[in-house]
């Protein structure tokens, strides 16, 4: 799957955050988007997730405006908190999302006891495990990260990284990651995209 913005635009009120922004994300490739703090990442993250429509340009899926039901892009927030339903336990959480296979629980570290906890009993870097877990749905083609390793210690976000990267080869992935991290973005990048200043 390709996902693209073309001549892409988006403004709150009568303040364009960005104009005429094009970008495209293909199979298998990890594209870093960087750029200063409030130039427009997360903006742009949402556009192409399908959860915002540009008030300009075009956003595409496979040539095609994102469509609503079952979505092939999935993101991964910076806050898990926020993406997760607080009155269930983390077994339901991930249920929702799709029946998450052993190796996938195993190569996140997510332990079997966390599964009867809710939301607010676990610390943010477990919680994203949980995250990811359901982003990577057998039917994923494209992930968009929007820092989400900010939160983590460093041996931790190694380890996130390691296998969403593997993964991406084996599945054949895209994805599109926010990060301030530079040493990350060369590291683990295929291409890196820096944001045009605001
Ligand atoms: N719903 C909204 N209503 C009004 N303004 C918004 C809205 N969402 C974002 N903005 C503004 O748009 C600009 C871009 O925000 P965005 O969060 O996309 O930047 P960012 O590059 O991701 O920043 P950071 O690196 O700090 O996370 C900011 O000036 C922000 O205040």
């Amino acid at each position: 799957m390709r996902i693209e913005a073309v001549k892409a635009g988006q403004r709150y009120g009568d303040r364009w955050v960005f104009r005429g922004l094009g970008l495209a994300v293909g199979p298998g490739e990890v594209v870093a988007l960087t750029g200063p703090s409030g130039c427009g990442k997360s903006t742009l993250c949402r556009l192409m997730a399908g959860y915002e429509k540009p008030a300009e340009g075009r956003i595409l899926w496979d040539g095609r405006p994102p469509a609503p039901g079952f979505a092939p892009v999935q993101m991964i927030f910076q806050h898990p908190e926020t993406s997760v339903n607080p009155r269930w336990r983390m077994k339901r959480v991930l249920e929702e999302a799709w029946d998450v296979d052993e190796r996938t629980l195993e190569a996140l570290g997510i332990e079997a006891a966390w599964m009867d906890r809710f939301p607010g009993e676990l610390s943010g870097g477990e919680l994203q495990r949980f995250c990811i877990a359901r982003a990577l749905h057998p039917g994923t083609r494209i992930l968009i990260a929007d820092e989400m390793s900010a939160m983590l210690d460093a041996v931790t976000q190694a380890q996130l990284w390691a296998f969403m990267l593997e993964e991406a080869k084996r599945r054949e992935l895209g994805i599109l990651a926010v990060t301030h991290d530079a040493a990350l973005a060369r590291r683990v990048m295929t291409r890196q995209v820096p944001f045009p200043e605001p």
